[in-house]
This record gives C-alpha cells, structure tokens and sequence, in this order.
C-alpha cells in the first residue's frame, strides 16, 4: 500500500505565502510624508533570539519623566544608544545616558540589516522601548526633537508580542483669520475624516518606517492593550544630526 503522503502547499503556494510575509505596503501620508511598512523584515527565528537577548542584555530603566508639568513614571521600560559625540537626547525632561554599540553586538547587525533594507540611510542612533505587558505604552507623540532635523526617517523594528500602532493626522494650526466663526458648518465638519487616522499592527521581525514630513503633521502612539500578550521589544533608529 502507498505510503499517504503529506499534504503539503505547492511551489506556487509556498511563494505565494512568501510574497505575502515579504510584503512591503507603502501608506502615503500626504503633503510629502509615507509610512512603509515590512513585515518580514527578519525572519521569525533571528527575531525571538534578537528579543531574548535584549530582554537579558539590554540595562532597562523606566524613568520618571515629566509629563505637561507633573512627574511621572514612563510607562514603559527604556535605554539608549548611539554613536560617541553626538549631541545629547532630551525628551520630556529626562536626559537618557548613551550606551555604546560596542557592548550590544547584535544592535549592530540590527542596524546594519536596517542600512541595507533602506538603501542611503545612515542611522546613529536608537531609542529602546519594552512594553512587558499589555499595561506598558507610549501615549500620543511625535519624535520631532530639533536634534533629528526638520524632515528625519524613523525606522522602527519590533520583536515579540503585537501591538497596534496608530498615526493620527495633528489637528491643522486654527487662527481666527484661518478659520473664522462663519465658515460653514458644513466645512468645519471635515475636521476629521478617514484619512486622518492610520494603523498597523506591528508583527514580531517587523520594520515601520516614517519618512518626510511624518514627525511634523502626524502624532503616533502605541495604545494599552487589554488582552496581555507577552513583552514587546521596539528599536527606533534616527539620525542625530
Ligand atoms: O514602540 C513603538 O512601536 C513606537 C515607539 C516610539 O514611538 C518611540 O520610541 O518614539
Ligand atoms: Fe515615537
């Protein structure tokens, strides 16, 4: 009797299923800013080693910042590196220290994997992010700090559980002679539309990118999620410039 054999996809299938994970969707912002994103940038494997050994390695903080006057703890955990010399981070009142990429081996074939995915960029430095649980977050910001320029590229690799990233257009400057009291309501109704919100759900081994004007037009945030889902692990790389 002939053995059963397994049913198993065909080529056309199997490549079928590649292209799907290899996928590159470019989401066009409007007024010259994109969002690419790359779910299979590493492959699962290299990625659950890369988040183990940042979880270990990696000397987390969670610090106390300073949010619209008042301190408080950041709720996620954090860390810093970049290139010697570099003008300093501050954000929201905290002044992160700068490790070295020398101690963390692996940051330097993450970024040299992003160097080669995102041909022409050159980024000198990376802000650590883990969220160890579905309470962990970052609330409604935009990375337009002066020292990354007026226009930077923020490439942005995940590891571990998913988490939704949502982008929401910044609400257009309103002046009196901009918008004035009797414009009609049917324009001012326009004040949000589709168009104004964005998300992704960013898988383990993904790369997000934000590129021209994101930093300056949108704000973007990682909200609680109430279903736990395990530690999350996010390395953004910018250019200090
Ligand atoms: O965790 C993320 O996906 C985003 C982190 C972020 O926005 C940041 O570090 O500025
Ligand atoms: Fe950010």
């Amino acid at each position: 009797m002939p053995r059963i054999k397994r049913a198993t996809p065909s080529d056309t299938q199997q490549e079928a299923a590649e292209k799907v994970s290899d996928s590159v969707s470019t989401v066009d912002l409007g007024n010259g800013s994109d969002v690419v994103y790359m779910p299979g940038f590493l492959s699962a494997d290299d990625s659950w080693k890369y988040l183990d050994y940042l979880d270990q390695h990696i000397p987390w903080i969670r610090p106390t910042i300073r949010v619209f006057g008042r301190s408080c703890l950041q709720p996620r955990d954090t860390c810093y590196v970049a290139d010697a010399g570099l003008q300093e981070l501050v954000y929201s009142g905290y002044r992160p220290r700068a490790y070295s990429w020398d101690d963390y081996p692996p940051l330097k074939e993450i970024l040299e994997a992003v160097h080669k995915a995102l041909p022409g960029s050159k980024f000198n430095s990376l802000l650590l992010n883990r969220y160890k649980g579905g309470d962990d977050y970052v609330g409604w910001h935009a990375d337009d700090e002066k020292l990354y320029g007026s226009a930077p590229t923020i490439a942005s690799v995940s590891f571990g559980g998913e988490r939704e990233f949502l982008l929401k257009r910044r609400p257009a400057k309103t002046s009196k002679e901009k918008r004035p009291e009797d414009e009609p309501a049917s324009k001012r109704a326009k004040a949000t539309s589709p168009g104004d919100r964005q998300s992704f759900l960013l898988k383990h081994g993904s790369l997000l990118v934000m590129r021209g004007h994101t930093q300056r037009d949108w704000l973007h945030s990682v909200p609680k999620r109430a279903k736990l889902d395990g530690v999350r692990i996010n390395l953004t790389f910018r250019l200090v410039i």
